[in-house]
């Protein structure tokens, strides 16, 4: 395990950009794979969850290479339902979203393969997609309590899917229309709450027959979806993750009020995606979106964070799907604002890569910051500007648990180090070089 330690800094300042969006990455890499023909990917994310779908892709047939001299990838697709049967187990290392999508996309492939992941992927819980692709007629032989490693027989002759989703999850939405992608008819899903909608906008681009459409009634989505079409290539390019930028963006807040700001050019503002930026916003921040575009079908903006007083919040639970891989950085941004913050709706953090909420106490806990841990949430007490410090943070195989203490390490008395910074390599790499190019200072150094 390498540990890290991130020293106490007066502020970050400066321009960078940040790797392509983790959940568009892999969508990239999938869709494309069911076309018929050549499509190429700009600004894919090459970290190790994205690098895991590319793999079990070649292992289902496609042919995927990259980057080139240009940074651009190439995928040779199979067409939806070409998928075969791969010669061993599927390893979708760390990543939630390969692994719940891949199991969408078999189920209705007449292959028989197994998924595994590493320890924490192995703890999370898959019977939310198992459960409504049942229907589809596929087999699944999962491990104790629905988890990895989990073996799916594909139907070879699917039935459509109507499915009114029962966690505001984009991953089980997600798995349930790449499994109605190769079945014959009209496959529907239902979304009482609105998750982030990459696979939508881009099963249309690729040329599937997708409507999105408001229940008159209960002012739900409804996502209809007819399957079998034959996909056109995309020469995809993938925006800026808002999810990566947010530690940046975040460290950037923190600095001394007056100071310079912290620019990431070209993050991509899907609104499903943007409830960092209006928690931070209620909490007095300043964060300017410039030069609004858009980039692959996708929103983008570059993204201004200045430094300055921040001041807590009761956050508004509704904004949860919209921020939940923020949440971390976030309860950071409150350890340092002026007052108690409250956070409430956020009980899927519990089974993310760690039990986030349980994380993020201990780390905030141990390096000085008063926090309550409700079954859903977490109370922030702000230290009104320089928490203690001093501390090692656990990070369980976790990004995000990482890469937030680093940032809380930049802002507190005394260093923040954590116990391991490999995780860091699932999503954001370059995530200390990025850091460091605006004046974080971290070493492998003694405390
Ligand atoms: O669909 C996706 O790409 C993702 C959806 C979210 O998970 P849930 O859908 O489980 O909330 C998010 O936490 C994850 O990092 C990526
Ligand atoms: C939860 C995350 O990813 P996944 O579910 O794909 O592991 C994340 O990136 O914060």
């Amino acid at each position: 395990m390498s540990h890290l330690i991130a020293r106490p800094v007066d502020g970050l300042s400066g321009r960078t950009h940040v790797p392509g969006d983790k959940s568009i990455s892999h969508r990239a890499l999938i869709l494309s794979a069911l076309t018929v023909g050549r499509s190429t990917v700009e600004g894919l994310l090459a970290a190790e969850d994205v690098l895991a779908t590319a793999a079990a892709l070649r292992a289902l047939g496609a042919r995927i290479e990259g980057p080139d001299a240009h940074g651009r990838w190439q995928i040779d697709g199979v067409g939806v339902g070409g998928l075969t049967s791969p010669a061993g187990a599927l390893d979708m290392g760390n990543s939630g979203t390969g692994a719940r999508l891949f199991l969408g996309l078999l189920a209705t492939h007449a292959v028989r393969a197994t998924l595994i992941g590493d320890a924490s992927l192995s703890r999370r819980p898959m019977g939310r997609v198992l459960d409504p692709l049942a229907p589809t007629g596929a087999r699944f032989e999962a491990g104790e309590g629905g988890r990895l490693p989990v073996t799916v027989v594909g139907s070879a002759d699917p039935l459509p899917l109507e499915t009114r989703l029962s966690v505001p999850s984009a991953q089980v939405k997600s798995a349930l229309l790449l499994a109605a992608l190769n079945t014959p008819g009209r496959s529907r899903v239902i979304e009482p709450v609105p998750t982030r909608d990459h696979s939508e906008r881009m099963l249309a681009a690729a040329g599937a027959e997708i409507s999105v459409t408001a229940d008159p009634a209960t002012g739900e989505r409804v996502i209809d979806l007819i399957g079998q079409p034959e996909l056109t290539p995309v020469d995809w390019a993938v925006p800026g993750d808002i999810s990566s930028a947010a530690f940046p963006l975040v460290a950037g807040l923190l600095g001394a009020p007056g100071g310079a700001p912290v620019t990431v050019n070209g993050v991509g503002v899907n609104p499903l995606r943007t409830g960092l930026l209006d928690a931070l916003d209620a909490m007095g921040a300043r964060i300017e979106r410039v030069d609004p575009r858009s980039r692959g079908g996708e929103p983008i903006a570059d993204l201004v964070a200045y430094p300055g007083r921040l001041d807590a919040i009761e956050m508004d639970p509704a904004l949860a799907p919209r921020l939940i891989d923020e949440c971390p950085i976030l309860f950071v941004a409150a350890a340092c604002a002026h007052g108690t913050s409250r956070f409430t709706g956020l009980g899927e953090l519990r089974v993310k890569e760690s039990d986030r909420l349980g994380a993020m106490a201990d780390a905030l806990a141990a390096n000085g910051v008063g926090v309550e841990v409700l079954d859903d949430g977490l109370v922030v007490e702000g230290a009104g500007g320089r928490p203690p410090g001093g501390a090692t943070v656990a990070t369980h195989l976790d990004h995000r648990i990482a890469m937030s203490a680093l940032v809380l390490g930049g802002a507190c008395a005394a260093p923040v180090v954590i116990d391991d910074a490999a995780a860091i390599a699932t999503s954001f790499p370059g995530f200390v070089e990025v850091m460091t190019g605006l004046g974080a200072h971290f070493d492998a150094g003694r405390r």
